[in-house]
């Protein structure tokens, strides 16, 4: 168990503060929600040690960062955005040498990474000649040498294909029983079935935090489809509709609100994206008001 107090984090350069006054985080997978900005990425720092709060403390388990920094840091896998490897190294050599570095190299523990990452057909190319894609994996891959308690994501699927992405997705649920794993991403949808909880941010403060199921439940505004001709669809309000496609000048269209657009729109089951644009909205609507 993951447990924050009265956790407060300034900004160097500028006036964004995160503010957590309490918050606790189960095992299993956390899907970290937000626009940009809202501090998801100085949050997920925070967790990995990779920063520090002005104010606070975060609990792994009881142990805590003042006492004992080292055995926590043993505990955590951490992907930033952005991360970079080092080009010269061969794939292979780059995970035994970061698993060297955490302490101790497992061969068939590597291996099965590198299958699951799906590296192994490029465990011997130079890092520096690897696609975007498969440097993203090899970056989630480190993540999970020595199988950390505690594991935390920052956009894990960018640059990664539908299939992978899929695929890692699917790793991760399996995997996810024992561990902690909180990752941002702004692909609610994707992460349906497989997440546990949600936490969401917005200006530095949890606005929600609890299981997927409340997520979609208890929302101000449902979610309407139906078709329309171009001129009914160009009178829509243009911050009410989710999706839209078109076929033969008829236009399906995806929509939030309290009652349907027209009377032959049928109400659809809510998704989680559909319930972050409801809750965006709500917010924007109430601050407005306010
Ligand atoms: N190292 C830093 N120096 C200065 N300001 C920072 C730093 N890190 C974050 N910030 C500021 O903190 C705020 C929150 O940024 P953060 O990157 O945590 O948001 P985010 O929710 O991850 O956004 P995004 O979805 O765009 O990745 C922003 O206003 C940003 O300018």
């Amino acid at each position: 168990m993951l447990e924050l107090q009265q956790i407060l984090w300034r900004s160097a350069g500028s006036e964004f503060q995160l503010r957590i006054p309490r918050l606790s985080i189960k095992p299993g997978i956390t899907l970290l929600v937000g626009r940009n900005g809202a501090g998801k990425s100085s949050l997920l720092k925070l967790l990995a040690t990779a920063q520090f709060p002005a104010a606070g403390e975060i609990r792994y388990n009881g142990l805590t960062v003042e006492r004992d920094l080292p055995v926590i840091r043993s505990m955590i896998g951490f992907v930033p955005t952005g991360i970079e490897l080092y080009d010269e190294m061969k794939a292979a050599k780059l995970l035994h040498y970061l698993a060297e570095l955490k302490g101790g190299a497992n061969q068939q523990h590597l291996d099965f990474l590198m299958d699951a990452f799906h590296i192994t057909p490029f465990k011997t190319k130079k890092i520096k000649t690897l696609a975007q894609g498969i440097r993203q994996r090899i970056a989630l891959a480190q993540a999970w040498i020595g199988s950390p308690a505690y594991i935390f994501l920052d956009e894990p699927l960018n640059a990664l294909d539908s299939l992978e992405r899929l695929r890692f997705i699917r790793f991760m649920a399996s995997n996810a029983r024992e561990q902690t794993i909180v990752v941002s991403t702004h692909e609610l949808n994707e992460w349906d079935v497989w997440a546990d909880q949600v936490i969401w941010l917005e200006g530095g403060q949890i606005r929600y935090h609890g299981s997927i199921e409340d997520w979609n439940h208890g929302l101000q505004l449902s979610v309407w489809e139906g078709q329309l001709d171009s001129v009914a669809c160009s009178e829509l309000d243009p911050a009410i509709i989710l999706h839209m496609r078109s076929e033969d000048r008829v236009y399906t269209v995806r929509c939030i609100g309290q009652e349907p657009p027209a009377a032959h729109f049928t109400k659809q089951t809510t998704s989680l994206e559909d319930a972050y644009f409801i809750r965006c909205r709500c917010s924007d609507r109430s601050r407005s008001i306010g």
